[in-house]
């Protein structure tokens, strides 16, 4: 058997074993003028893996690795320890191979050509990953159409809105049919239709598709609407790996219930939710993360006078502080 169909076969896509990078600061020590040199642990010792098709969320607080883990993925960093394979691949040292073969969009910086129309970015990946017409055609037609791109081909990438721009870009990392598709906050700053847009295209993605999906943001709607799995980074390590349920109960986090009356009125009453602050005709009720929110507001809508509601999730902060909490660890 060949090693190229052993990997074809394998059913990890990604798979990291105790993997680390520490890069080496120099740090002003004090009043003295010189400098220390000093390192930081990115990312200390991370193992995981994860199957073909799967779509999982990797997220933790800031600057607790996940661009460096991610960065070591697509081979931009080399890991000062450990092992990293993705496709079969060593990021680090095949690099263009593995690009043919993964997709990367990092939310807060574009690949798409500034001063050029988005189509003219397109052209050039055409050309770059060397993709055949008819799948360049077929790719791009159904990106058009998911992420509704039609009327923004011609437009220059810096005439775009975030959210336009966003999809655009997603578009940009689909085109030559990535088998994993890394995503770094790729919701961030989007308001709630364009957020809407972006989940629904990578559901569709990864049904009809099969296409991997790793996922880091700090928005626990994105991980709750894509992703039955999520990693928890923390100071370089692992500190969770499961269900994102088994993480609310971990910690016990909450979410709100933000509700708007029609007028100031005595805080609501429930079982199961707690008002925990109240202006004017604004409640907001705290209910556990694990329970659905739908029979919640079913009871507040026969009972109290209610024009409108929305529901929070916990920040990934708070949901780690707690986890920590329960588990005595820190
Ligand atoms: N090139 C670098 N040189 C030195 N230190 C670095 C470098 N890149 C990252 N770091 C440090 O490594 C740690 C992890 O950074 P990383 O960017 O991976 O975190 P992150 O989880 O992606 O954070 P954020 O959510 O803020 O983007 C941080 O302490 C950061 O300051």
């Amino acid at each position: 058997m060949t090693s190229e169909v052993t990997r074809e076969m394998t059913a990890e896509v990604i798979r990291l074993d105790g993997v680390e990078k520490v890069f080496e600061v120099r740090r002003k020590n004090g009043r003295r003028l010189r400098r220390e040199r000093a390192q930081v642990r990115a990312v200390d010792g991370i193992t995981f893996s994860v199957p073909r098709g799967e779509m999982v969320g990797y997220i933790g607080p800031n600057g607790a690795g996940k661009s460096t883990t991610i960065k070591m993925l697509t081979g931009i960093l080399t890991p000062s320890g450990g092992r990293v394979r993705v496709a079969g691949l060593d990021p680090s040292r095949e690099r263009t191979r593995l690009a043919r073969r993964i997709g990367v969009v990092f939310g807060q910086r574009t690949t798409l050509w500034w001063d050029l129309p988005l189509y003219d970015s397109y052209r050039l990946a055409h050309r770059m990953y060397r993709i055949p017409d008819d799948r360049f055609r077929a790719n791009l037609d159904r990106c058009v159409e998911l992420l509704d791109l039609g009327e923004l081909l011609d437009v220059p990438v810096r005439q775009l809105s975030l959210g336009q721009r966003m999809r655009g870009d997603i578009a940009a990392a689909l085109l030559h049919d990535p088998e994993v598709l890394y995503l770094d906050e790729p919701t961030i700053g989007l308001d709630v239709v364009s957020k809407a847009k972006v989940r629904t295209f990578l559901r569709e993605l990864n049904a009809e598709r099969g296409t991997t999906v790793l996922l880091t943001t700090h928005d626990l709607t994105d991980i709750e609407q894509l992703c039955k799995r999520v990693m928890v980074i923390d100071h370089g390590r692992l500190v969770y790996d499961g269900a994102l349920a088994g993480l609310h109960e971990a910690g016990g986090s909450e979410r709100t219930l933000v509700v708007d009356l029609e007028r100031e009125h005595a805080p609501i009453e429930l079982d199961h939710a707690r008002v925990v602050r109240v202006e004017g005709p604004r409640q907001w009720l705290a209910f556990p993360a694990t329970a659905s929110a739908a029979p919640l507001v079913a009871r507040i809508a026969e009972r109290y006078p209610l024009v409108d509601l929305s529901v929070r999730e916990p920040d990934i902060e708070s949901v780690i502080a707690r986890m920590y909490a329960d588990r005595g660890l820190h």
